[in-house]
């Protein structure tokens, strides 16, 4: 019987990946800003790979979805944006005010593109989550079929940042989603604009990309 077929289990286990999403986002930011001596970084490698070694022995395969996520409940512990999860993820946290989906995040090291600055590619991840979001709030969630980001300033790092999205039309099956990211403490001075274009997928679409996934439960 799995371990999470009760409610309870459910979410001790959500709470329990979100911990190790924690305890991995804060390793990546030290292993990033570390000048420790290099005996130190290779104990560190050797103790890490010993630490992550049990979990790589139940592993999923590709088509499978986490036994903790709900994906038409649209829970994914482990999107690399928004994930509690996700060693990866800033987390971006997001919510809706009226027509506008509100987004926070600080961006670590691991972030850097120019120094102390963000890498303009995590921009970029940053407001195709917000648009996506956006579109999905507003009852036409679709894919993103093309992305065009301003960058008019640097975005720093070890900042809070404010995001907004919005649906600017939609157009049959397309929907066009406009985008900013600034500081919170400055939101009136825009760091980074965009303009996305998503498309709603047809059944048999959605049944091309999906269907190994849908067809595997949860
Ligand atoms: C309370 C809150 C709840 C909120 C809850 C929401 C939470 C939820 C958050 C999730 C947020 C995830 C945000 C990340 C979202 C990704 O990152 S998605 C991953 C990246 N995107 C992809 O991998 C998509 C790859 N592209 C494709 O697979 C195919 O293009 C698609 C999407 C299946 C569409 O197929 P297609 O053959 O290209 O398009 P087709 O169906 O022939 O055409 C449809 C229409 O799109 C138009 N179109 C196609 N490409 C373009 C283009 N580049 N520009 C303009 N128009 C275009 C066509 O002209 C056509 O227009 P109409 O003639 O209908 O007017």
């Amino acid at each position: 019987m799995s371990e999470i077929e009760n409610g309870q289990g459910l979410q001790a286990r959500r709470a329990a990946i979100t911990d190790l999403g924690d305890a991995l986002r804060l390793l990546i930011e030290q292993a990033t800003a570390t000048e420790a001596p290099t005996a130190d970084l290779l104990r560190a490698a050797a103790l890490i790979r010993q630490a992550g070694a049990p979990l790589g022995e139940r592993a999923r395969g590709r088509f499978e979805t986490a036994s903790a996520d709900d994906l038409l409940g649209g829970v994914r512990l482990y999107n690399p944006v928004t994930g509690g999860g996700s060693a990866f993820a800033p987390p971006l946290e997001i919510h809706r005010d009226g027509d506008v989906a509100v987004g926070s995040c600080t961006l670590g090291r691991a972030f850097e593109g120019p120094p102390s600055f963000a890498h303009g590619g995590v921009s970029a991840m940053l407001l195709d989550q917000m648009l996506g979001y956006a579109c999905g709030m507003s009852g036409h969630p679709g894919m993103t079929v093309q992305l065009d980001t301003a960058y008019r300033q640097p975005v720093p790092l070890y900042t809070p940042l404010r995001l907004t999205a919005r649906v600017a039309a939609v157009d049959r099956r397309v929907i066009t989603a406009t985008g900013t990211i600034a500081t919170a403490e400055d939101p009136a001075s825009i760091l980074v604009r965009a303009t996305g274009t998503f498309v709603a997928l047809l059944p048999e679409q959605a049944q091309r990309l999906f269907g190994p996934v849908m067809g595997r439960g949860r």
